[in-house]
């Protein structure tokens, strides 16, 4: 059967609405630069197998000029243009790699360039010997090299000149194999052994994920995010299309995971410590980053991040930065790499949506060497949530750091807060949103054992009109008496009076602080400083 009636019966609505504008894209490249003036970039792999059945089915109907139904499965099923295929050949390749593409060309009577050079060097050649303005490719997004591609994308600066063309870039892994199932076309066997991604022999593995032998939970032999062996030979994987989470696509690439820093903190809580490395002296770390051009234009208050402070602060944990960042993947990224380094969560909010500007989760995905890929169980979530009524690009938003990230579902939370290792990605917008994100979050860090709730806090608030070269050095002794306690000073503000409704008499009086773990020291270090001054300097304003 040709590919336009098994698509049109497989009854697959999803598959069917990505053929047909992938059909779409082919159709305009063809008739812009016509059959004579592109090639195909074919590597034998699942996604250049995919494209090369759209290019047979598209090359068919464009020589045709008949539109897609109304002509004959006959003519569909030949194409007059032999679809010009362009092939580097590697030393590096799997032999059933190399063999599926060369046998794969003859099956169809492709017109095979071999070439045996690097891919810029090769396309050099290829412009100076015979031009081509667009060349097909099996991008799809999420791939690394995706970043910053559409459908159609010229070749970058400093690369010969001609339009790379993705027809697939928006099919998820699932789609994949849909289409090759549902078409029943041949595809290279290493798929049927376990492999879900193919690249060269020395950084490709079978996927763990699809190990059928019961003691691959206990060794590494699979391909693992960190895994390094080789599988032994007697180690049995089911095929890649019963991958059911694509976001472990790449799991058996090796080079693709995450920084050794982040790596030495999830072995320390591998081992048994889960409270990461703060936790040893009884400090609990957390970084609040908040994500918004608005905020730091002044346009908007980081309500958000002082609600999310007060939060982390109730549950006896001490926020160490609360940053305010720009829209900006790589701002994002160097700030999350920092903190999820240097601190045990990092609570993530903005920036999350379906709007060209929303990057908080490529950044993330950046700071963690992930990449962005398609996530099917997000996509519901958000189908369900914002029906037909989603703004911008839903697809976008339910694209996830791969291999990094786990969903965590409740009850009463129609988006799901999106956890990538020890960085918390919740998409609150009002504080009723986000506080319910938060209680969410909580309940599920218990039920999961990812994080604890924590000894609470205890503060006592002092107000004063003494001047500050009264209070400097008394300060100073008490702080280093009192050094498992932190004691601050600063002045009451204008921003506090409207939030508390205060006095603004009061303006500018110092108020200072004394928080610590332990309530007897706290009540300890703030009669001590009472004492140390005439009666009535102090009045107490709150104690927590
Ligand atoms: C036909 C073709 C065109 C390419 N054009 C570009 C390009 O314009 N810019 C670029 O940075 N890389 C380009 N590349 C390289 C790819 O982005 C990528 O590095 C390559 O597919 C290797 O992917 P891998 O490292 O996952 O195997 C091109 C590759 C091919 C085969
Ligand atoms: N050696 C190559 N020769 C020709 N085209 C290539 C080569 N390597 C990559 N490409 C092009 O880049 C696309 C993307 O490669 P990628 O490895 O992501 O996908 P794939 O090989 O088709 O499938 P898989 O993800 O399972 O490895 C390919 O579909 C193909 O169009
Ligand atoms: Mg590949």
């Amino acid at each position: 059967m040709d590919i336009w009636n098994s698509v049109a019966e497989c009854g697959d609505k999803r598959l069917q609405a990505k053929f047909k504008l992938s059909m779409n894209v082919i159709d305009r490249t063809l008739s812009l630069y016509g059959c004579e003036e592109v090639a195909f970039s074919f590597n034998g792999g699942k996604d250049s197998t995919v494209l090369l059945h759209l290019l047979r089915a598209g090359y068919a109907v464009a020589e045709s000029q008949i539109a897609p139904p109304a002509c004959t499965e006959d003519v569909r099923s030949r194409t007059q243009h032999r679809i010009r295929t362009i092939y580097f050949e590697s030393p590096d390749v799997f032999p059933e790699i190399d063999s599926f593409t060369l046998d794969t060309a003859k099956a169809y009577d492709l017109e095979l360039e071999l070439i045996r050079l690097d891919f810029k060097s090769g396309l050099v050649e290829l412009q100076k010997k015979r031009p081509m303005k667009a060349v097909f490719l099996g991008t799809r997004i999420g791939d690394p090299n995706a970043v910053g591609q559409e459908q159609f994308s010229p070749s970058s600066a400093g690369w010969p000149a001609f339009m790379r063309v993705n027809p697939i870039l928006d099919w998820s892994y699932r789609d994949v194999w849909a289409f090759l199932l549902a078409c029943e076309v041949p595809y290279c066997s290493l798929y049927d052994q376990g492999y879900t991604s193919i690249g060269s022999i020395h950084d490709t593995l079978p996927n763990a994920a699809l190990c059928i032998s019961d003691s691959s939970s206990d060794d590494n032999s699979a391909g693992t995010a960190e895994g390094k062996k080789l599988p032994a030979p007697d180690r049995k994987f089911r095929p890649a299309y019963l991958l059911r989470d694509g976001r472990l696509e790449r799991a058996g690439r090796l080079k693709n995971f995450a920084s050794v820093k982040v790596k030495s903190r999830d072995s320390l809580r591998e081992n048994g410590d889960i409270n990461g490395l703060n936790g040893m002296n009884g400090l609990f770390a957390a970084a609040i980053l908040v994500v918004g051009d608005e905020i730091l234009r002044g346009d908007v208050d980081d309500i958000l991040g002082m609600h999310l402070s007060k939060e982390l602060y109730s549950i006896g944990w001490t926020v160490t930065r609360r940053a305010v960042l720009p829209n900006d993947i790589d701002a994002i990224s160097e700030e999350v790499e920092h903190r999820a380094s240097d601190c045990d969560i990092v609570i993530m909010t903005g920036g999350v949506g379906t709007m060209h500007c929303d990057v908080t989760l490529a950044g993330v995905a950046k700071a963690f060497g992930a990449r962005l890929a398609p996530d099917e169980e997000l996509e519901e979530d958000l189908r369900q949530h914002y029906g037909e009524n989603c703004p911008g690009d839903e697809n976008k938003m339910a694209r996830l750091p791969e291999g990094i990230t786990e969903l965590l579902h409740h009850k009463d939370a129609a988006v799901p807060v999106i956890k990538c290792r020890n960085v918390y990605v919740l998409s609150g917008v009002t504080t009723s949103e986000l506080a319910l994100q938060w209680r969410c979050l909580l309940e599920s860090a218990k039920e999961k054992d990812l994080f604890h709730v924590q000894q609470p806090f205890t503060s006592i608030r002092l107000r004063t009109s003494l001047p500050e070269v009264e209070l400097a050095g008394p300060l100073a002794r008490f702080d280093s008496e009192f050094p498992d306690l932190t004691i601050g000073c600063y002045r009451e503000s204008c921003q506090f009076q409207a939030i508390k409704g205060g006095d603004s008499r009061n303006q500018g009086q110092l108020i200072i602080s004394v928080v610590g773990k332990e309530p007897s020291r706290v009540n300890s270090a703030a009669k001590t400083l009472a004492n140390a001054f005439p009666e009535g300097v102090f009045s107490e304003m709150s104690k927590g």
